[in-house]
């Protein structure tokens, strides 16, 4: 049973393995029905595997993830997010040859949570319009990430997982991406992100974990990070 009674996301002591490396020494992380929660930590840490183990994509060994109160911890990565699992990847991961609209198109999905328009996305993101037309392959960083957080959103997520969001992107469209981060927890809708831009991140976070070497470091609110910078700069150096 998930340990966290209104959890959207409980993970409970992942072991994760690459062949017969150990990449996660279990990690427990929960996070709440409309909470952002912020998943920091150096180069190597294990938050990419992490968000791999809990979208099955590199199923932990032992340990458990659950769901919307659902065990997923064996389930087919498709399978999970048809349940309402949403991801940001960090490489976009958009059909280059296929125009925005195409690909918007395949994430669209019903779930039990709230469900997005095109239209939606594009009040969020005005550029989108032009974009749907434009084959993803001549697209900037920028348009890509919007097509992808946008891609991510017409799948009806209850949990959205950005991995590192803001990567190569420029202030404006980082600051876009916050944005629309906020925006999701104003909807209720719960977000986990990793991210090398920690204090943005942590801008919009309400709690935090710190990572290293497979662990979980640190477990805290977003707020005391930032407030405490000797705190912060032992944790994150910065
Ligand atoms: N495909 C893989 N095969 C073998 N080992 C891997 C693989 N992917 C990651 N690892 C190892 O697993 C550990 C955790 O890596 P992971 O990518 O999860 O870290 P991370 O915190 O996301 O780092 P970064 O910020 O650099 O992306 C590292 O020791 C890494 O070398």
């Amino acid at each position: 049973m998930p340990e966290c009674a209104n959890a959207m996301l409980d993970v409970q002591s992942i072991e994760t393995f690459y062949g017969e490396t150990q990449a996660l020494f279990g990690p427990s992380i929960s996070v709440g029905e409309g909470e952002v929660v912020s998943l920091l930590g150096p180069n190597g840490a294990g938050k990419t595997t992490t968000i791999r183990s809990i979208l099955g994509l590199t199923p932990p060994r032992n340990g458990r993830v659950f769901f919307d109160k659902k065990e997923v911890t064996r389930l087919s990565t498709h399978k999970i997010s048809r349940l309402g699992i949403g991801w940001v990847p960090d490489d976009r991961r958009i059909f280059p040859s296929l125009s925005g609209k195409r690909n918007l198109a395949l994430g669209a999905r019903k779930t039990r949570f709230r469900s997005w328009s095109v239209d939606e996305m594009v009040e969020i993101f005005p550029a989108l319009d032009h974009l749907m037309v434009r084959d993803c392959e001549n697209m900037s960083g920028g348009e890509l990430q919007m097509v992808s957080i946008s891609r991510a959103l017409l799948g009806a997520p209850g949990l959205v997982l950005f991995d590192e969001p803001s990567q190569g992107l420029a202030p404006k469209i980082v600051q876009d991406v916050m944005r629309t981060i906020r925006r999701l927890k104003g909807e209720g809708i719960s977000c986990l992100i990793v991210e090398q831009n920690a204090l943005a991140a942590l801008e919009v976070s309400d709690r935090v974990y710190v990572m290293d070497r497979g662990r979980i470091e640190h477990e805290g609110s977003a707020r005391e990070l930032l407030d405490n910078a000797p705190l912060r700069r032992r944790l994150i150096g910065m």
